[in-house]
């Protein structure tokens, strides 16, 4: 079944032209490049934030790492999208993170810092690393505690999810094949790749409850794998970000020209979303 559900903007005077699923409440941005996309996740953040902060008082959102939404946080700790977070009532939290030490320049917590959190007024106990114990299970189940004291037992809702898009399909450390994606009642888990890696990851329940979802996905090299997410036939095996759909929320894309050049999205049929 395909879903010819677009409806088509016209790119906007900031290089950004907006397309809408509206069935599924999924919205895909395509920016001009990559400063195009970064200024508008930025946008998006401080949208959400303000939106969050006026209906519940506060902002839960959860940041990815990788290299894609560095330009973004930059742009967060400078005038003018600094000035539009209500940071006083943020709360920092990760989608993923390597088994690494803080310190280490893998770390995904250390990337978000140096980007923007060490030059925005935040306080320490607003920022909610995902720990660095002695084992990724140990780390993982630590962080579920930390949630669960944080949520005070209730299912972990963030109004804000930021996700990337790995050239293999991956999103957060959910990777192709592996048992986590199949994990239902864990918010938290450790994942084991292949080459060695250790990574720690929220589960597929826990990201699907989040109040707006945020893909960005930048380069050429994202270009065939953004194609088989969005309109390729479903295999959440094989591309885990086809997992990624917010039950009660909204899901949006934002990706820039090169990373969008293969989708066909104009012109109609989506096989993404199909059950
Ligand atoms: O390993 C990771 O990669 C993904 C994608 O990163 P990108 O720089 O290629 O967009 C990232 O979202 C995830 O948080 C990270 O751990």
């Amino acid at each position: 079944m395909g879903l010819p559900l677009l409806q088509g903007e016209g790119r906007g005077e900031d290089g950004v032209k907006e397309v809408s699923l509206r069935e599924l409440n999924c919205h895909l941005y395509l920016a001009d490049d990559y400063s195009a996309l970064s200024r508008r996740a930025a946008e998006l953040f401080a949208e959400e934030a303000r939106t969050a902060v006026a209906k519940r008082g506060r902002f839960l959102v959860l940041l990815s790492g990788g290299e894609t939404p560095r330009h973004c946080y930059e742009l967060l700790s400078r005038k003018p999208l600094r000035a539009l977070v209500p940071w006083h009532a943020a709360e920092i939290f990760w989608g993923d993170e390597r088994f690494v030490p803080p310190g280490d320049p893998r770390n995904n917590a250390r990337m978000a810092r140096e980007a923007f959190l060490d030059h925005v007024p935040l306080s320490e106990g607003q920022i909610h690393p995902i720990p660095f114990r002695n084992s990724a299970h140990e780390s993982a189940e630590q962080y579920q505690a930390q949630l669960l004291e944080f949520f005070a037992g209730a299912p972990p809702r963030f109004d804000l999810a930021l996700l990337g898009l790995g050239d293999n399909g991956h999103t957060a450390s959910l990777f192709p094949g592996t048992p986590v994606l199949d994990e239902k009642y864990r918010w938290v888990s450790e994942v084991a790749l292949e080459d060695g890696q250790q990574r720690i990851t929220l589960t597929v329940p826990v990201l699907n409850q989040s109040a707006t979802v945020l893909f960005l996905v930048s380069g050429e090299g994202k270009a065939q794998v953004l194609h088989e997410v969005l309109e390729g036939t479903p295999n959440p095996q094989r591309l885990p970000a086809q997992l990624i759909r917010p039950e009660h929320g909204k899901l949006i894309w934002l990706a820039d020209r090169e990373a969008a050049r293969m989708l066909t999205l104009q012109e109609g049929e989506l096989s993404y979303g199909t059950k």
